[in-house]
């Protein structure tokens, strides 16, 4: 019956989660595998916010409905304001569509699906490289995916001219996966500058912008990491964004994220709201009770917002700190190489340009975790480990 179904190679990224736990020398293993935060001591936060909101929640206990498809009112306001900024004009307007979303995973799956059925001729172009599963979500959902030129190894930059070359080469409706801030895996963004430039290319070749945000926070700050979003909307574009609280909420297995959808019209706006809770339902029907309560209460309360945020820059600094300990160790140790990117790269990750080999010997020998294309999780560092890295990235590299 099954006999053609072939075996899953397995997730390149959460493969490791499984390799990692497996490893049995629990004295020297160091996980910057999988996108996840760390604190110092190398644990999974429960953020001070989070847990306010959970007592809040749990007394007295509440009955577990069904939510409506799209999820609570207070989930989506929440999303809004942290996207687009309170009192945007287009959310004002009508013209906004916010779903809750299973993460920002079930968010990109939940536009694709749409984006297929209502624009079935539309390609979709991810940057190269991307995170894997936005290949993976399109293509499952039908869609033929190509990618744009990206990364510059050679400056440890963005090939910007080619990117828009690119793009003005392709067609209407044809849609561009983007990374408003802390790009994953290079963690290489666009200048604001350069923001302007694409998205005004975006806007004269009619192509459509999904922007798909998951580090909101960690780039520069809240309004900061959403100016590429901010800049679409002024410009009058109408743009799909995706956003997950994974990470930012330190709630990964909650599965909270979202999807708005910008559209030129409230009447346009309240159809595709309709379509999208349809999709939903035709995938998983409804999004989760708790999570959807977490993200509701924390973020509509002034004071929990305002710790939360607090909380957000906290992970973020400890990031930039743990940064530039990593660049001042090997910098120390190989002095003839050139280790500025880590400090140039923003957000969770660093694009290290270790080779494969290199990376299966850190992770052999060391039992350091990295994902194989060369991407490090910061995150996953701390004051205890980073020179035990530093070294065996020096060793490696030797
Ligand atoms: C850019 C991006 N978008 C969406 C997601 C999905 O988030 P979620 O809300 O959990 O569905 C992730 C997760 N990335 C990390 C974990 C993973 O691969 O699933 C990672 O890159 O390690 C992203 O890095």
């Amino acid at each position: 019956m099954f006999e053609h179904v072939t075996p899953y190679a397995g997730d390149p990224i959460l493969g490791l989660m499984d390799k990692f736990a497996n490893d049995p020398r629990t004295d020297i293993k160091v996980n910057l595998g999988v996108g996840v935060y760390y604190t110092e001591d190398g644990k999974l936060p429960v953020l001070e916010c989070v847990k306010s909101a959970e007592s809040q929640i749990a007394n007295p206990p509440r009955p577990r409905g069904y939510l409506p498809m799209d999820g609570l009112p207070g989930y989506r306001k929440a999303c809004q304001d942290l996207l687009f900024g309170k009192d945007n004009e287009a959310v004002k307007a009508g013209r906004v569509a916010t779903i809750a979303t299973l993460g920002g995973s079930g968010a990109l799956k939940v536009g694709a699906d749409f984006i297929h059925e209502w624009y079935p001729n539309a390609k979709c172009y991810v940057s190269n490289p991307t995170w894997g599963n936005h290949i993976s979500i399109f293509e499952g959902a039908g869609i033929e995916v190509g990618k744009y030129p990206y990364y510059d190894a050679a400056t440890i930059g963005v090939k910007f001219d080619e990117m828009c070359e690119f793009f003005k080469g392709l067609n209407e409706n044809d849609v561009v996966l983007l990374h408003p801030c802390c790009h994953n895996p290079t963690g290489v963004d666009l200048s604001n500058e350069q923001w302007d430039t694409v998205l005004t290319i975006i806007k004269d070749k009619k192509l459509i912008p999904f922007m798909d945000i998951a580090y909101q926070g960690f780039g520069d700050d809240m309004d900061g990491d959403a100016y590429a979003i901010r800049r679409a909307v002024e410009m009058g574009l109408s743009v799909f964004v995706s956003n997950s609280f994974s990470k930012n909420l330190s709630l990964y297995g909650e599965r909270v994220g979202g999807l708005s959808v910008v559209a030129p019209t409230k009447e346009e706006a309240e159809r595709v709201h309709g379509q999208l809770k349809f999709t939903v339902r035709r995938i998983y029907s409804s999004p989760p009770a708790h999570g959807n309560a977490v993200v509701d209460t924390v973020m509509n309360d002034a004071a929990l917002f305002e710790q939360w945020v607090g909380e957000v820059y906290e992970m973020r600094d400890r990031i930039r700190d743990m940064r530039q300990k990593l660049q001042d160790t090997l910098s120390a140790k190989l002095p003839e190489r050139d280790f500025s990117y880590f400090t140039k790269q923003r957000g969770m990750f660093s694009f290290t340009g270790l080779t494969a080999e290199q990376v299966v010997r850190l992770r052999d020998e060391f039992a350091v975790y990295m994902v194989e294309n060369g991407r490090m999780c910061i995150a996953g560092l701390n004051n205890k480990n980073v020179e035990y890295v530093a070294n065996a990235i020096a060793e490696v590299l030797r």
